[in-house]
């Protein structure tokens, strides 16, 4: 830790505290997280160390995509502690949105969805599960472009060493995906596009869309928003744990989805019922959602966004999990 001057705390969640610091060595801004537990003397050093190289591991696999924060280095320091060094990228999409109090225009949201969908699309490519994607967890630029941060729930799945079953109580209550309420194992990468249909939402309501204050509050809301149909006759329905809760026998009504947000344009909804779907089969991945017309047809107004650039520079950095880590 000697190489950084503490600044002030910016976050602290379940997995850590996150400080601004000062890297002595360049002047540089830096964020660092030291991980719960560490040089506190009252964890278990193994844990640590593999909830540390975890994070570390699924960072430096993004590492290079504009649209995820960059990890630069990951300690482990004399007194047994354990943080990781990321630029510091700063407000939260969750600050900006408090303060700005209204919301984003649909022009907007499509510009930040598209930054959100493209970090998700890249990190679902190398098998990464983020597993908590949240307004908190987005942080906005000095050129207001997004950055994903907080790697602390991901995961390597598909493609990696990793097979289901996996943990079900991940991904904060509110952009929660239902068969992760059902209490699913076997979930793959549509648990993040359920939470980036949140986020979409939000941008554009001003608002969260599924407020609840419990995990069965959560799934009401859901069945009530999007209607529970479609999840019923969905074939891996009957497997999941708490697939007999009487809130699934209940009848609802259709989706409400349209009446909630009757001015976004048809490609707008599209996109946003399709992140939304409660059936997991029938949720756009974040590569489709990319490829639907709120996002090809606007390609020249989004013009500032050069994703085939970012994506060929990004691809030329994948596999050197190693490089950032001095642990
Ligand atoms: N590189 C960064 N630059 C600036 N702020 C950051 C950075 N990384 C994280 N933060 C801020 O700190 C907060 C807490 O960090 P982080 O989410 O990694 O910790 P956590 O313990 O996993 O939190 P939680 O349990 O709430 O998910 C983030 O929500 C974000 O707003």
């Amino acid at each position: 830790m000697e190489h950084y001057e503490r600044l002030e705390k910016i976050g602290e969640g379940a997995s850590g505290v996150v400080y601004k610091a000062r890297d002595r060595r360049t002047g540089a801004t830096v964020a660092v997280k030291r991980l719960r537990g560490g040089g506190f003397g009252d964890h278990d050093g193994s844990r640590l160390s593999e909830d540390l190289l975890r994070e570390a591991a699924c960072l430096e696999a993004c590492r290079g995509h504009p649209s995820v924060v960059e990890l630069r280095a990951a300690h482990r320091d004399g007194a047994g502690g354990a943080f990781l060094v990321m630029e510091y990228v700063g407000p939260s999409v969750a600050q900006v949105m408090r303060e700005r109090g209204r919301p984003f225009p649909e022009a907007d949201a499509r510009r930040l969805m598209r930054q959100l969908l493209d970090g998700a699309r890249a990190m679902h490519d190398l098998g990464v599960l983020h597993r908590d994607l949240k307004p908190d967890n987005v942080l906005v630029d000095a050129h207001g472009d997004l950055k994903i941060c907080d790697f602390g729930m991901s995961r390597f799945a598909a493609g990696g060493a990793a097979t289901p079953p996996y943990t079900s109580p991940v991904v904060t209550l509110w952009y929660r995906a239902p068969e992760l309420l059902l209490g699913s194992t076997e979930y793959d990468a549509r648990v993040d596009t359920w939470a980036l249909g949140c986020i979409m939402a939000e941008l554009l309501a001003g608002a969260p869309l599924l407020p609840g204050r419990s995990e069965m509050d959560q799934l009401n809301r859901v069945f009530d928003t999007v209607g529970a149909d479609d999840m019923t006759d969905w074939p891996g329905f009957c497997r999941l744990p708490r697939a007999g809760s009487p809130l699934c026998q209940r009848s609802r009504p259709p989706s409400r989805l349209r009446e909630m947000f009757p001015s976004l344009s048809a490609a707008g909804f599209d996109v946003l019922s399709g992140l939304l779907a409660c059936r997991p089969d029938r949720r756009l991945t974040a590569a489709e959602a990319l490829r639907r017309p709120w996002f090809t047809d606007a390609e020249s107004a989004d013009a500032d966004q050069p994703l085939n650039a970012c994506g060929g520079r990004f691809t030329a950095r994948v596999g050197g999990v190693a490089d950032a880590i001095v642990v």
